[in-house]
């Protein structure tokens, strides 16, 4: 189902966690839509800057941000506090360190996650790390997934969000202060499995990043990522065993959009690496995080309590963590495939 036009929905205070490239493509829309939004970042001068200039001048710099309608602080429990939906967009080795130091009661509190990541320590998707850490009901809990880069966002070039969330209530009070002419929303319950395929999705872009770079091309590239669907769908089953299509753009959608596109993190990181980058050099290189690296390395901590074959997340596994050689590697992973 897909939401353009909300009525008579009530008025929620949204709150945006984060500093990055998601963060700032979703204060952007939110505060086209809303009279006021609360956006927490770490970064003193970043903030200066948005107050002065209303762009962020680190990341997304060119989307313009409607500033006299954003309150930004960098005390987050001020943020928190004001808030009645939170959206958590912090790069998820770094969310224990941001959340974990408000004093505001967070139980209370919508919470939505952008994030597509496992939290380290815990080895967590960020949902059940929310529930079971830090006792947020699960029907307060929900999650923004995509396909939906940040940077099309901010070039307000047509995309779709899906909300999910166990009270769908929530999602679909969240997709009437999102939705605008450039963003549609769907509106889901699979909270679990939409926030799997976001996480596996990024390993499937660096295999993808991996083979461009060592010179496979679109052939290849098309018999890879339909194998990644299908290694996809076999986890997220053996985890959430519910009914869902995984053709949906929530799976299939964001698993296309990061293997294929220019603006994908994880794919870039993995064309760098299949070029011949060390992954040092190639994270040091990219600004930005690429989330599919510390995935690839928690979820098979994850997957221990599983019986489910992973061909293509154990072979980025052992060229990202133990340096083995991609060309290599991938040609073993390539006969594996159908
Ligand atoms: N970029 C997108 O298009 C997009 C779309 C959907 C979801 N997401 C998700 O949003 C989350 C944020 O990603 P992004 O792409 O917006 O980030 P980004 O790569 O654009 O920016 C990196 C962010 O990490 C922060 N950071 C870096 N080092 C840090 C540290 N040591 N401690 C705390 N924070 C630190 C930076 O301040 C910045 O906010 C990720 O989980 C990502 O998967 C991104
Ligand atoms: O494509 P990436 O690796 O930049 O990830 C960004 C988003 O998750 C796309 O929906």
């Amino acid at each position: 189902m897909v939401l353009s036009d909300f009525y008579n929905v009530e008025n929620k205070r949204i709150a945006v966690l984060g500093g990055g490239s998601m963060a700032t493509a979703l204060v952007k829309v939110l505060s086209e839509n809303n009279d006021q939004i609360y956006w927490w970042m770490r970064n003193k001068e970043a903030i200066e800057h948005i107050r002065k200039f209303g762009h962020n001048p680190r990341y997304l710099s060119n989307a313009e941000l409607n500033t006299e309608n954003i309150t930004l602080s960098d005390d987050i429990d001020e943020i928190c506090a004001a808030a009645d939906i939170i959206i958590l967009v912090i790069p998820s080795a770094f969310l224990r360190d941001a959340i974990e130091k408000t004093t505001v009661d967070l139980s209370e509190k919508i919470i939505f996650s952008s994030i597509k990541g496992i939290v380290p320590g815990v080895n967590m998707i960020v949902g059940e790390y929310l529930n079971s850490v830090l006792g947020i009901p699960l029907d307060n809990i929900g999650v923004i997934a995509g396909p939906c880069h940040a940077e099309e966002v901010a070039l307000e070039r047509l995309s779709y969000l899906t909300l999910a969330s166990i009270d769908m209530e929530h999602a679909y009070v969240l997709g009437a202060h999102l939705s605008c002419r450039y963003m549609r929303i769907q509106i889901s319950d699979d909270i679990y499995g939409t926030e799997y395929a976001a996480v596996l999705k990024n390993i499937y872009a660096i295999a993808a990043g991996i083979c461009h770079g060592l010179g496979y091309g679109d052939n290849f590239q098309a018999v890879l990522v339909s194998n990644a669907l299908r290694e996809m769908k076999r986890f997220i089953k053996a985890v959430h065993p519910i009914k869902r299509d995984i053709a949906g753009s929530a799976y299939m959608g964001d698993l296309l959009v990061t293997a294929y596109s220019q603006f994908s993190r994880n794919r870039t990181l993995g064309t760098m690496v299949g070029k011949g980058y060390s992954v040092q050099a190639a994270m040091l290189e990219m600004r930005m995080v690429a989330e599919g690296y510390y995935a690839t390395g928690l979820i098979r901590n994850i997957k221990k309590a599983y019986d489910v074959k992973m061909p293509i997340a154990n072979a980025v596994y052992k060229i990202l963590y133990e340096g083995k050689p991609a060309a290599k590697v991938i040609e073993r992973l390539s006969r594996k495939f159908s």
